[in-house]
């Protein structure tokens, strides 16, 4: 089995703002590879946390360590993408670009290669003389996401990258970050589960500023989802009923008024396509087929007793 390659360590961070706990004791090991989706509550700490592990804002106790040495040397290596990016308008894009290339130190030989790339990237290709003024929300936070991985950083955090966004600018910027995640490690907070669903392979919950699970999102499919089929029937049919019964891997099956409810072994695989099987074997003629999904929304109500959004 291949071993995960651990990147980045948030040890213990903590952050007060007067009497105020917004983060507190937070620890997690992020792998090379992860797409992390922090979700939480408005006010949960993922800004603050974010803030922490980016370096902009000193933690009161803890510490982030990447690549097992302190964060504050290598800071050329995380890329960071604000809750409100914050450009000069009177800027172009260029400008912009060329402005953050320099922050990070890369040289004008660099510079001169990258920025195509990084317009492409961002499919901000032709727009490079555009000043910043006249940008829609999807090309400023395609431009946010530019800048943040312009000196091509290892790991990157993006704060809320979708959340303000219109349906349109939301599908380009979730189409980026699908791109970006190929060859980078990603942690990204929002409040809007979907969204983190459709990119993210793994979670961390918070709550209150603590945290409150941390999953990978196969894992906890694979402990959930329950081996069931639900079928309605038109017709009774219980010779079919009876063959199920006797199928080694079945567990259970219920009948109640021309509703069936199969439960196979949990290891079982592919038995629901044997089932389909048995279906055509048996003539059997129904009216609906239910398989038991897992939801992560529904497990998330559970964990933070309360709708995220
Ligand atoms: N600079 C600050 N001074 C005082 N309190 C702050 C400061 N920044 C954040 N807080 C408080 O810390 C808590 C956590 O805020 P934070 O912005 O990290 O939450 P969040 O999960 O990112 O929320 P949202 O989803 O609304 O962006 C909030 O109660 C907030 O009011």
């Amino acid at each position: 089995m291949q071993t995960k390659k651990l990147e980045i360590k948030l040890d213990h961070l903590t952050k007060k703002f007067n009497d105020y706990l917004a983060v507190d004791d937070f620890s997690l090991e992020i792998y090379q590879g992860d797409c992390i989706g922090l979700i939480g509550p408005n006010g949960a700490g993922k800004t603050t946390l974010l803030r922490m592990v980016s370096g902009i804002l000193k933690e009161n106790n803890g510490g982030v360590y990447f690549n097992d040495q302190p964060i504050e040397k290598q800071r050329h290596l995380i890329g960071y993408l604000p809750q409100y990016p914050n450009f000069y308008d009177w800027m172009t894009a260029e400008e912009v670009l060329v402005f953050n290339s320099k922050l990070f130190g890369m040289s004008n030989e660099e510079i001169k290669q990258r920025i195509p790339e990084v317009l492409e990237l961002v499919g901000l290709v032709g727009c490079e003389k555009r000043k910043v003024t006249g940008f829609s929300g999807g090309m400023r936070q395609r431009l946010g996401i530019a800048q943040a991985v312009i000196h091509k950083p290892s790991f990157v955090i993006l704060d809320e990258p979708v959340s303000a966004l219109d349906p349109i600018g939301r599908r380009e910027v979730l189409d980026l970050i699908e791109k970006i995640k190929e060859e980078t490690t990603i942690i990204l907070s929002t409040h809007i589960l979907s969204d983190a669903q459709e990119i993210c392979n793994r979670f961390c919950i918070l709550k209150k500023g603590k945290k409150v699970d941390d999953f990978y999102y196969a894992d906890l499919q694979k402990k959930y989802t329950k081996n069931t089929l639900s079928i309605e029937l038109r017709e009774p049919n219980l010779d079919w009923i009876e063959y199920l019964k006797k199928l080694e891997f079945i567990d259970k099956v219920t009948n109640l008024n021309n509703s069936i409810y199969i439960e196979a072994n949990k290891d079982k695989k592919d038995w629901s396509y044997l089932i389909l099987e048995s279906i055509n074997q048996f003539k059997v003629e129904f009216l609906r087929i239910d398989v038991d999904k897992f939801s992560l929304e529904e497990y998330f109500m559970e964990l933070v007793g309360e709708t995220i959004a």
